[in-house]
């Protein structure tokens, strides 16, 4: 692709970092009998070079839709448009939704990999886990011994004994083993960038705690940059670097996890706080938000969320906020950020302002 058709400025005034991917004016839209639905709004994001992203927002809101433009993976009838590039660390940068379909095969396995949402339920029944492995081995052309290997070492670093899993099948592990072996499956082919799409969600607290410690010194080891979907924000926000807040099919808020986690600017995060009393809460227990839901094909006018806010009013009603500063890399689409904490205070010691 052309270089010159990539708008770097506002990658340039976002991040200190140096971007591995940059998501820009990406938009999803169905065609359906009741009309157009329109499931991701004009994405701007950068992810970091080596950093754990971490994508957070209710249930319907995008995040799925998100993770998969990165691999152009929407699935059919969607219409994925936009400008995704991936920099490689040498080299020319990747037009990704450019890419042919067998260039685009070897890029979601060996650029950027995904743990797609419930995917514990795809793996064959009939199969091995080492004939798993051996299936994406020869699928892309590498060497089995190697990649076996390969695999071997990466159950080690996930803290399960090799041999054990790769004789297994599937139904003889348990969902934290099937989980890992997906996260170790998905590695096979050394991919710089881990997109995992709610990999925890289906197991209990302590395992997706353990998970996600491994998951750490796995980034460390292999030099991974990582994208974390999840709708739990206390998991999330105690894991990731940097957050980027889903509502209504964009993104509202955007910063350093310490940064959002004390000092919440956006009506909706500080919603989502609100229902969390602390980061220890249990999912089940978090209060829910007031208000519908928004519609994807209906999209309330100006600020999607002003229908559910308290500090909506007229100019809400009109005008769509664009990005407004907070900080340093802290950016919240909300005219009236600056009076978030005052109508929306938190229970829990959050607050720096
Ligand atoms: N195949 C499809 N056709 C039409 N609309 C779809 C399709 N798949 C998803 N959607 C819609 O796209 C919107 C975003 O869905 P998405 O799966 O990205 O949400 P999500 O944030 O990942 O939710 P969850 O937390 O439940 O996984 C939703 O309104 C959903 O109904
Ligand atoms: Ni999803």
């Amino acid at each position: 692709m052309g270089n010159e058709s990539i708008n770097v400025s506002r990658a340039d005034s976002r991040s200190e970092g140096d971007p591995i991917i940059t998501v820009r004016e990406t938009n999803v839209r169905y065609e359906m009998d009741q009309g157009a639905s329109h499931v991701l709004k004009d994405i701007d994001l950068d992810i970091h070079r080596g950093e754990i992203l971490g994508i957070v927002g209710e249930s319907g809101s995008g995040k799925s839709m998100f993770a998969d433009s990165l691999l152009d993976a929407v699935v059919e009838p969607g219409l994925l448009s936009g400008e995704i590039t991936y920099y490689p660390e040498d080299g020319m940068p990747i037009d990704v939704l450019g890419l042919q379909p067998w260039e685009l095969r070897e890029f979601r396995w060996e650029t950027v990999s995904m743990v797609f949402q419930g995917a514990m339920s795809a793996f064959n029944p009939t199969m091995s886990i080492k004939e798993h492995f051996e299936e994406t081995l020869d699928a892309h052309g590498w060497d089995r011994d190697d990649g076996l290997q390969r695999a071997e070492q990466l159950f080690a670093d996930l803290h399960l004994d090799p041999y054990r899993m790769l004789g297994s099948f599937p139904h003889e592990l348990s969902g934290g083993q099937k989980q890992r072996a997906l996260i170790a499956l998905s590695l096979i082919l050394e991919p710089e960038v881990l997109v995992m799409d709610e990999p925890t969600a289906a197991l209990d607290l302590l395992m997706q705690r353990s998970i996600l410690n491994l998951l750490y010194d796995i980034r460390d080891k292999y030099n991974l940059t990582m994208v974390f979907i999840s709708h739990d924000l206390p998991i999330v926000s105690g894991f990731a670097d940097r957050l980027a807040v889903m509502y209504a099919f964009e993104f509202v808020e955007v910063g350093q996890a310490n940064d959002i986690l004390g000092n919440a600017s956006h009506p909706y995060t500080r919603a989502l706080l609100k229902s969390t009393p602390n980061l220890q809460t249990p999912l089940k227990e978090m209060r829910q938000i007031d208000g519908e839901s928004p519609d994807p094909i209906n999209h309330p006018s100006g600020c999607s969320y002003h229908p559910r806010c308290p500090l909506g009013d007229e100019r809400c009603t009109a005008d769509d906020p664009p990005f407004y500063d907070v900080d340093d890399g802290h950016e919240v689409r909300c005219h009236y950020w600056e009076h978030a904490d005052e109508t929306i205070p938190l229970s829990f010691g959050g607050d720096r302002r």
